[in-house]
């Protein structure tokens, strides 16, 4: 039976292929939105049906296939695709390709490798039909009630992407969360981005959690009402917020913390490690970002982790004087470490847009995670403050609201970390963004002796601090210096 007979093709005005909790959630949104009928299509027509059923009042037009789909849509079609990353993506544009025509909208706005999405749009405008990257973020409560939208693609798909964007987008101190990234894949690249310093943000806070639950002996119940209170101050923000209701959550099964029969192995579908390695493409120390990554990495090496869980530690844990002291020191270090992630990734950012030619404009950046995204946080109002204030910022942690922060929280910071070294507790994001923030501040580093060492054995040269010019000593000869 063709379940699309009887419906009104080429009425709706946007579509979306692929109704898993991202795809179902904007439909749903895009359905809600004056002036918009939504056509729905999802490879397994279960989903579909599902969503008619549990929603009529959104009157979607439904689609089982992707012919029926193009039907259904007036032209010139814009399609959103909302499917599993990688070949499922490919895929889905590919059959796209075959149904749609020149000057049809297709808008990739799952998560994606930009490069990609470089490739993909570049394939697809061969054939006439405008390509958008487009990230988005929220999970499902934002895709349904408003994400943080980051598109890319050319500006003559903006013209027509930018209206619907605008109206099913976050708003944040009046102002939609979305704007034009930049070309091709640029709007898939800030996404990444987000994400890698969304990883960064949990694992500080989980550090956090671990800091205090083993240096206070505080129940997951008990912390999370120092979370519940560091959510009104500055660290205010989504992930902090949701952190006090996963500690809160008591198991029903043990009738303990949820959080102490969650298997301690941390999954990761891709978009840290890819900021990670476009960090380390571009020359672009993101050491936060990277050991949040490789600490969701080494949890997850069971057989690892147990040849090593005989091996010595700290014979006794330093006693905490005065355990609510520590619990400010762990927010300061906390609030420090986090402005050195955000700033690492604004630094991938503005790296990331030089390379590949993107006007990348990293004040909108920051105003459009204010709201709906993963991110969000009272926090980037004063990233857009810095970036307002001065839009070519060379570092943002040296803005000056940021290098304030940092001075009051550096002697809590280093406490927090000399505590989780002497303790014996692993602390990987809070040491190494501490270690981040002072070799940026050194007058001089040991890269010297590097350039000494590499010039040792591969006559790599160096150059000196006296004098202009690349040198290198004769370390088999007579070990003198000759200008190179
Ligand atoms: N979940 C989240 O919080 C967020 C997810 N994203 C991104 O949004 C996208 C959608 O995420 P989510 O909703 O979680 O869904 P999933 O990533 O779990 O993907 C499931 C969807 O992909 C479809 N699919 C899988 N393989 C194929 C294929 N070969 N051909 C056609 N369709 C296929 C599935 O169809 P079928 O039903 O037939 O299996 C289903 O509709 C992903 O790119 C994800 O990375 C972005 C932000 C947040
Ligand atoms: O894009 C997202 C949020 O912004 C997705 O939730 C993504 O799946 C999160 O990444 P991971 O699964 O690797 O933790």
């Amino acid at each position: 039976m063709n379940e699309g007979a009887g419906v009104t093709t080429g009425t709706a005005n946007i579509g979306v292929v692929g109704l898993a909790v991202m795809g179902a959630n904007l439909a749903r949104n895009l359905a809600s939105r004056e002036g918009n009928t939504v056509a729905v299509y999802n490879r397994s027509p279960e989903r579909t049906r599902t969503l008619l059923a549990e929603h009529p009042e959104a009157g979607f037009v439904p689609a089982y296939s992707v012919e029926e789909f193009a039907a259904s849509l007036a032209r010139p079609r814009t399609a959103i695709i909302m499917v599993q990353a990688g070949a499922a993506t490919d895929a889905m544009i590919d059959a796209l390709v075959e149904v749609f025509e020149p000057g049809d909208i297709i808008v990739d706005g799952g998560n994606a490798y930009f490069p990609d999405t470089i490739r993909r749009e570049r394939a697809v405008r061969e054939t006439g039909i405008n390509f958008v990257g487009a990230g988005i973020s929220g999970g499902e409560e934002g895709a349904l009630k408003g994400p943080s939208i980051m598109p890319g693609g050319s500006d003559e798909a903006w013209q027509t992407l930018g209206p619907i964007l605008r109206s099913i987008a976050a708003v944040a101190e009046g102002e939609p969360c979305v704007t034009h990234i930049g070309h091709d894949g640029a709007g898939h690249f800030v996404k990444m981005v987000h994400n890698g310093i969304e990883y960064a943000d949990m694992q500080l806070i989980a550090e956090a959690y671990d800091l205090i639950r083993r240096g206070t002996g505080m129940s997951p119940a008990e912390i999370a009402e120092v979370f519940a209170e560091w959510n009104r101050g500055e660290l205010e923000s989504y992930l902090i917020e949701i952190t006090a209701e996963v500690l809160r959550q008591e198991d029903a099964a043990s009738g303990g913390p949820l959080v102490d029969v969650i298997l301690d192995q941390a999954g990761a579908k891709g978009t840290g490690a890819w900021t990670v390695q476009t960090a380390l493409s571009l020359g672009v120390p993101a050491s936060g970002i990277a050991e949040a990554t490789f600490a969701r990495s080494l949890s997850s090496h069971p057989e690892q982790r147990a040849a090593a869980a005989g091996l010595p530690g700290p014979a006794v844990a330093p006693a905490l004087a005065d355990p609510a002291a520590f619990i400010e020191d762990v927010r300061q270090a906390l609030y420090a470490s986090k402005i050195v992630a955000y700033s690492q990734g604004f630094d991938v950012i503005r790296a990331g847009a030089a390379e590949h030619g993107w006007s990348i404009d990293l004040g909108a950046v920051s105003r459009i995670w204010r709201a709906g995204c993963i991110i969000r946080a009272q926090f980037l109002n004063r990233i857009a403050e810095a970036y307002a204030a001065e839009p070519g910022l060379p570092l943002l942690l040296s803005a000056p609201y940021f290098a304030e922060a940092l001075g009051r929280g550096q002697a809590a910071w280093r406490r927090v970390v000399a505590h989780a070294t002497g303790a014996g507790i692993p602390a990987p994001a809070f040491a190494s963004s501490l270690a981040y923030y002072d070799g940026l501040r050194a007058e001089r580093l040991p890269a010297a002796l590097v350039q000494g060492q590499r010039d040792f054995f591969g006559a790599h040269s160096y150059r000196r601090v006296d004098r202009p010019g690349s040198f290198h000593t004769l370390w088999s000869g007579d070990r003198s210096e000759v200008e190179v």
